[in-house]
């Protein structure tokens, strides 16, 4: 069988006469849990962009599983199976956790199934005991694993995380390595992340951006070591 699931040739997203990504190539193996890294402006969140369809790449490929991405609307892509969780969380507050899941879940006909489904994924990503909270009354830490388990509930074939530990504490931080780690067992994942720390804990193989292509890629403490990415990165930012 074809292990390759994500296949991008030469991407490349302008903005005019912005070069947000100026030709990438990146592949990905199922099963991978891939740390996407890079400055300020280097171009990640734009690459999760093209993936998702939010932006149509200037040029270049993207296969997803053989499936062509460029020129497809978002929903389509969504169907195709690449689940993403956002800096700005889609949740409606006023709701609770359960009735949040269950809405995502609207495509699943079979409420028994539906039910067993949420019931899975609160506990894997042990929210559990969340299930008739307020999304409002939810802390921000929480909040992020609610809209976790909406993107794993919906069992994607890829799940993007950008920026999945942003705001929350050295616990929450621990506890959701070790929860990414988990969902890793079932799923290909790919997370744009700052913190070094957290990096460390979930990857094996890291990818380098800057200024709109791929610095390095290779084994976590390699990249991390790597003088010329604590230059452009690491110098600047949390080593
Ligand atoms: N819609 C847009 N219009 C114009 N320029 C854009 C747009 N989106 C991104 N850019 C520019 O493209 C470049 C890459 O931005 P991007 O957000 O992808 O970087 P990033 O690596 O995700 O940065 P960060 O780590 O700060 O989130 C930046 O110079 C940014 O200002």
């Amino acid at each position: 069988m074809d292990d390759m699931l994500l296949q991008a040739r030469d991407v490349a997203m302008h903005f005019g006469g912005v070069k947000a990504l100026d030709g990438v190539d990146f592949n990905l193996r199922r099963g991978e849990l891939r740390c996407l890294i890079g400055p300020n402006g280097a171009g990640k969140t734009t690459f999760f962009r093209c993936l998702t369809g939010t932006y149509q790449p200037t040029r270049g490929s993207i296969l997803l599983a053989n499936q062509s991405i460029p020129g497809r609307e978002r929903h389509e892509i969504a169907r195709l199976g690449i689940g993403i969780k956002t800096q700005i969380p889609s949740l409606f507050d006023g709701l609770s956790v359960h009735e949040n899941l269950w809405l995502s879940l609207r495509t699943m006909r079979d409420g028994v199934l539906r039910e067993r489904r949420i019931a899975e994924v609160l506990e894997r990503v042990e929210i559990a005991h969340l299930h008739d909270k307020i999304l409002g009354h939810l802390a921000h830490g929480q909040r992020q694993l609610v809209e976790l388990a909406m993107i794993v509930a919906s069992d994607p074939c890829l799940v993007l995380l950008d920026e999945p530990a942003a705001g929350m504490n050295k616990t929450e931080v621990n506890r959701l390595a070790e929860i990414i780690r988990e969902i890793n067992t079932t799923h290909t994942v790919v997370v744009v992340e700052h913190d070094m720390t957290f990096i460390r804990k979930i990857a094996s193989t890291v990818t380098v951006f800057n200024r709109g292509l791929i610095l390095t890629e290779g084994p976590v403490e390699t990249v991390l070591s790597d003088a010329i990415v604590r230059d452009v990165y690491l110098g600047k930012s949390n080593g």
